[in-house]
């Protein structure tokens, strides 16, 4: 990839985990609504992705686009997930395709799916259960924030099908940094350590694709996400599992 890439949402978590491992190997154009703290060893555009002709300037050049920005909240109310996940996906996607980028990934989430649990817990955050969701499956989202992720997945696919842009739509599960959620079943199932996000991204970065849905978890013994479609379409190859760990310590 050598046009740029522009990551929105580069100030948070996931940005930082993306950042952090392949910080080096892209030229990135970074955009959050707040202005970085320190100085940035990047280009960054603070803007709201909700800005129509801020985005078009942000996109403008770029060859692939990672878009995290919205509310993270489970609990986000209606009218936040709207207007930062639902209208600011639409509007940075309308902006790609004008602009002629290549590839958009784009930050879903696990609560797209959060209500295939619901008869099935807690069982299936244990490794003795087989059930696995593989991607292929219609979006049963838990809360409105998992309405507002199954949206822009669906956006994506309108927008893949009517313009040929490339999407990648990333399920993401629970990302912590240096060690899987402590005391807590279902994130050690879901969980998705900083280095196999990074490594994650990149393949979203380079892999030939038209449209998939990937979960994006590491390679945990406890999982009722698969992995095999990230395999198969992306070459994602995880490093990490929270079976390896015991609290914050690694005992494998
Ligand atoms: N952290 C996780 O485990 C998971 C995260 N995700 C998704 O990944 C993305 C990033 O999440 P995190 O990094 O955890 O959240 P975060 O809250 O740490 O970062 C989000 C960033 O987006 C920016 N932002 C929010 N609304 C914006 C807007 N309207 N315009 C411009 N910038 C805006 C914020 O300033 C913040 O820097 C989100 O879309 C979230 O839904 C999905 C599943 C799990
Ligand atoms: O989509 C998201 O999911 C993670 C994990 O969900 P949780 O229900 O186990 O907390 C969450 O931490 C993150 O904020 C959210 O954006």
């Amino acid at each position: 990839m050598d046009d740029p890439v522009l990551l929105t949402g580069a100030s948070g978590r996931v940005g930082q985990a993306i950042l952090g491992g392949i910080g080096e190997d892209y030229d990135w154009r970074l955009l959050d609504r707040e202005p970085p703290t320190g100085e940035s060893d990047h280009e960054f555009v603070v803007a709201d992705v909700t800005d129509e002709d801020a985005i078009r300037a942000a996109v403008d050049g770029c060859g692939a686009v990672i878009h995290l920005a919205g509310d993270p909240r489970p609990e986000a109310p209606w009218d936040s997930v709207l207007r930062n996940n639902i209208d600011g996906t639409q509007t940075i996607l309308d902006a790609a395709v004008d602009a002629g980028v290549d590839r958009f990934v784009f930050a879903s989430s696990n609560h797209a799916v959060g209500h295939y649990e619901t008869e099935r817990k807690p069982d299936l955050y244990r490794s003795d259960d087989d059930f696995q969701l593989d991607g292929t499956e219609l979006p049963r989202p838990g809360n409105l924030y998992g309405v507002s992720k199954a949206a822009g997945e669906t956006l994506g696919r309108y927008y893949h099908d009517e313009h040929d842009l490339s999407f990648a739509a990333v399920r993401i599960g629970n990302l912590t940094e240096g060690h899987p959620p402590i005391d807590y079943e279902r994130g050690q199932a879901m969980w998705l350590s900083y280095r196999d996000c990074a490594h994650l991204f990149d393949r979203c970065l380079s892999a030939d694709y038209g449209y998939e849905i990937v979960y994006g978890i590491s390679d945990n013994d406890r999982k009722y996400y698969s992995l095999e479609r990230a395999k198969e379409a992306l070459g994602y190859d995880p490093a990490d599992n929270s079976a390896e760990w015991d609290g914050d310590e690694q005992v494998e």
